[in-house]
């Protein structure tokens, strides 16, 4: 994939495979090109050149919600929800634009798709269905955004930095509900900065830097790769993850 803005390639020559089973991990410094490729992948912006494959089907040219309902979903870095609805109204939508066979003019949302709204709701975790979302703290807002995602059936999700904000505590929480839509079958494509988060989730690591990969391969490997502990890590955090690695040893077994 190939996506330029003016003179400015911000994905630039990027190929990337997911695989169902896998977490693979985006990194990257700022502006590397992350959500751009997310972008691209899910319709939000057009691709410049390349092409985007998808359990065999080219979906290079499918619009964002035809790559939704071909079973891709996302999240936003900034919280995307109907404010003055509830949770279960957010949910019941986001389950109502995922239903292949919805019924237009009129706005019924299918008994199926309710069931699917509930079924994300649990196994995301988020109580309190009659809350208004506005009124959501901003773990739980996180949380209506993951479950608005699952709501559609996706077989790949993307999600842009889940943990952005979050305390200890909460990274943790968003952590167990990674692993277990990794475990109900989710392929995941998940772009995060907080590393200790990104490298225990996942399966392969990719490091982007000006639209390019310049690094994949296991958890346990990135912070031993130079280019990466330059351009992005710094030596502080590398000593730290290094740390890391040596108390968590099954994290090595990654990959
Ligand atoms: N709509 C746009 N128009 C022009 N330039 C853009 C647009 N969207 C992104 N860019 C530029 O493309 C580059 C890649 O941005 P992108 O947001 O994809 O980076 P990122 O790796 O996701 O960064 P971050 O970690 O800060 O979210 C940046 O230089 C950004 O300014």
């Amino acid at each position: 994939m190939t996506k330029t803005f003016g003179s400015l390639r911000a994905v630039d020559g990027l190929s990337l495979t997911v695989r169902p089973g896998e977490v693979v991990g985006l990194g990257g410094p700022n502006g590397a090109g992350k959500t751009t490729f997310f972008d691209v992948v899910t319709a939000v912006t057009p691709i410049t050149d390349g092409r985007i494959l998808f359990a065999g089907r080219d979906i290079t040219r499918l619009a964002a919600h035809e790559v939704c309902r071909a079973g891709i979903a996302r999240t936003f870095q900034l919280n995307a929800a109907f404010d003055s609805l509830s949770v279960e109204e957010n949910i019941e939508i986001a389950a109502h634009f995922g239903d292949t066979d919805r019924r237009f003019p009129g706005f019924s949302i299918s008994r199926a798709a309710r069931q699917r709204a509930a079924a994300a709701l649990d196994l995301v975790g988020l109580p309190g269905r009659q809350r208004i979302a506005r009124d959501l703290p901003v773990l739980d807002r996180k949380l209506l955004m993951i479950a608005g995602a699952v709501a559609t059936s996706p077989r790949l999700l993307l999600l842009d930095e889940p943990v952005g904000g979050l305390s200890p505590s909460e990274v943790d929480r968003i952590a167990d509900v990674v692993k277990r839509l990794s475990t109900s079958g989710i392929a995941i494509l998940l772009i995060e900065h907080v590393m200790r988060f990104l490298l225990s989730l996942s399966t392969r690591v990719v490091i982007m830097h000006h639209g390019k990969a310049i690094f994949e391969g296991a958890p346990s490997a990135v912070a031993d790769d130079q280019t990466v502990v330059e351009t992005y890590l710094g030596k502080a955090a590398t000593s730290r993850l290094k740390a890391f690695f040596v108390k968590q040893p099954e994290l090595n077994a990654h990959g």
